[in-house]
């Protein structure tokens, strides 16, 4: 495992660039202003769909939930032809199993909160027994969170070893790395923690749990696109992106698309390298579509999840 403190050609993480407030948030409303044609409009929002993580994490989530959303993540409408799945379905991991059995075949992934999801407060064992549980229920992806105490502390250490623990603990898994931004409090601080995260060995960086306001914001999407995009010059390797709670919108969902493609380029513009984590957002794309292809509005009730 690659510690911190072993890795003398680590960067210094106090040393992240720092980042201009007024100027990334007067960027990222620049996104929300270009115009989209109608047949790019469609093609956008199957991309969508296509990259949706559809997300229940309840304390009141059964297998029959589950089942249920496995099935609307495989054929999210059945009156509508030609969808695309969606990327994954994301449970804790007492339902990997039943979801995993549940998708067999499909292609849709299983991701698995772990490490103690959402607060992260527990001892570094636990965590990675956490998530060796939810890989041998059959994960093929983790959702950590990283220590937010640890990092205001300072311990850049702590939570870069804390990271490359789990990552080890993943195997084949692919990790996402989960910020909380809204408990980072500044654009500065999510840029450190981003570079942190990746240089530990996320495969994903992910904003938020969606359990804390705020949570997904545009802004601090684009201070971590912009992040990836620096580690991709400096290393060579593609990190993907996850905003995360709150997207419930079709058209903000778009608007996220422009700043990837913007920001990252058309490599990143797939399942493999973005998603969204959203419980509700799938609905309103359906929504968008069938009115792209039929001209009406459907009420919301005819796309329910449950
Ligand atoms: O990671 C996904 C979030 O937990 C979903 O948040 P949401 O319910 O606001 O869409």
């Amino acid at each position: 495992m690659a510690l911190a403190s072993n890795l003398n050609l680590l960067p210094d993480f106090r040393l992240s660039p720092r980042i201009d407030q007024v100027g990334v948030e007067e960027r990222a409303a620049r996104f929300t202003t270009r115009s989209i044609k109608a047949d790019s409009k469609l093609n956008g929002l199957l991309l969508v769909l296509n990259m949706i993580d559809l997300t229940t994490l309840e304390g009141k989530d059964t297998p029959g939930k589950v089942k249920q959303l496995c099935y609307k993540g495989m054929h999210p409408h059945d009156a509508i032809p030609g969808l695309p799945s969606v990327a994954a379905i994301c449970v804790y991991p007492s339902m990997v199993k039943i979801a995993k059995k549940a998708l067999e075949g499909s292609g849709v992934k299983v991701a698995a909160v772990a490490t103690a999801f959402p607060s992260g407060q527990a001892p570094r064992d636990v965590k990675i027994r956490d998530t060796k549980f939810a890989v041998s229920e059959g994960a093929d992806e983790i959702d950590m969170v990283i220590s937010r105490g640890k990092f205001h502390e300072g311990e850049y250490n702590f939570v870069f070893d804390e990271i490359a623990a789990i990552k080890e603990a993943c195997g084949n898994a692919r990790l996402k790395v989960i910020l909380e931004t809204g408990e980072l409090g500044t654009y500065d601080k999510v840029r450190r923690a981003s570079d942190i995260a990746m240089h530990a060995g996320a495969d994903f960086i992910k904003t938020s749990t969606g359990k804390i306001q705020p949570a997904a914001t545009m802004p601090v999407t684009l201070v971590m696109l912009e992040a990836i995009r620096d580690f991709y010059y400096k290393t060579g390797k593609m990190i993907g992106m996850k905003p995360a709670g709150g997207i419930s919108k079709s058209k903000l969902a778009l608007h996220y698309l422009v700043m990837v493609k913007e920001t990252l380029g058309n490599d990143w513009l797939n399942n493999e390298w973005f998603r969204f984590g959203a419980s509700s957002l799938a609905n309103d794309v359906l929504m968008q579509i069938a009115k792209e292809k039929t001209g009406l509005y459907q009420s919301a009730n005819y796309f329910s999840v449950d």
